[in-house]
């Protein structure tokens, strides 16, 4: 179980992005982060991951270890191939790395075609899935991600949900932004939803995205 309690942040003296938000967070579940443009789903993975600094007071080895983050905006060496790249990854956290299932992933998500492609040709979506690639192989218990779903088409997004209910599955712990309101209705055990520097966090007893939809209404 991951706690947060009353996490406040602001840019500036101005306006408090996030006041007083708190959530639990289960093994086992898939959270959807919901919220309009500028509530502030990414201020709060980057205060949850360290990326900025809150009243939240970090746990190092949790951040380093059992915490992936998987930013919209992410870092790669662009001249390395997937494979090599993933490879440095494992290196530089002097991990084993699983080949076979390297393999196993990559066909899964129709990759593997770019194994050995440099990353400057990837698209967005294919690094995404490279980096969810990357993630799952390090095996890490809590699994953030920023917008997964922004840059992937319908045929990849369905496999990712199924990637993710596959690490549920083994007790992993996932927390998704996400805009699409059919993506959260039907992926999430339970939803987040940011709004007005508040967290909701409700069971998604909801049956339809309308029916997510409507509730989110309510509020804004
Ligand atoms: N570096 C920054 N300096 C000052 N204000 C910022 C900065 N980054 C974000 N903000 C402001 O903080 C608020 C929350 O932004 P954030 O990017 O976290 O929202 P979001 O929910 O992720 O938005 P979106 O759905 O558009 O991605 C917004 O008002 C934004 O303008």
């Amino acid at each position: 179980m991951w706690e947060v309690n009353q996490l406040t942040f602001a840019y500036d003296d101005k306006k408090t992005v996030l006041d007083q938000v708190s959530f639990k967070i289960e093994t086992g579940k898939i959270y959807c982060l919901l919220g309009v443009n500028g509530s502030g789903k990414t201020t709060l993975f980057n205060c949850l991951s360290g990326f900025l600094k809150s009243n939240y007071s970090l746990d190092k080895y949790f951040i380093d270890n059992k915490l992936l983050y998987i930013q919209d905006e992410m870092h790669f060496y662009k001249n390395l191939s997937g494979l090599e790249f993933t490879e440095l990854i494992f290196s530089l956290k002097d991990k084993k790395f699983d080949l076979a299932e390297f393999d196993r992933l990559l066909s899964k998500l129709k990759m593997n075609d770019y194994k050995n492609e440099r990353i400057s040709a990837y698209s967005l979506g294919t690094k995404q899935k490279l980096v969810l690639i990357i993630g799952i192989l390090l095996n890490y218990q809590y699994i953030i991600m920023d917008e997964p779903f922004a840059a992937i088409d319908f045929i990849a997004a369905e496999v990712i949900n199924d990637v993710l209910k596959e690490l549920k599955e083994q007790g992993k712990a996932i927390i998704v932004s996400t805009h699409q309101l059919d993506i959260a209705q039907e992926l999430a055990d339970e939803i987040l939803f940011l709004n007005d520097g508040k967290v909701n966090q409700i069971i998604n007893n909801f049956q339809t995205p309308r029916e997510l939809k409507n509730y989110i209404r309510l509020y804004i």
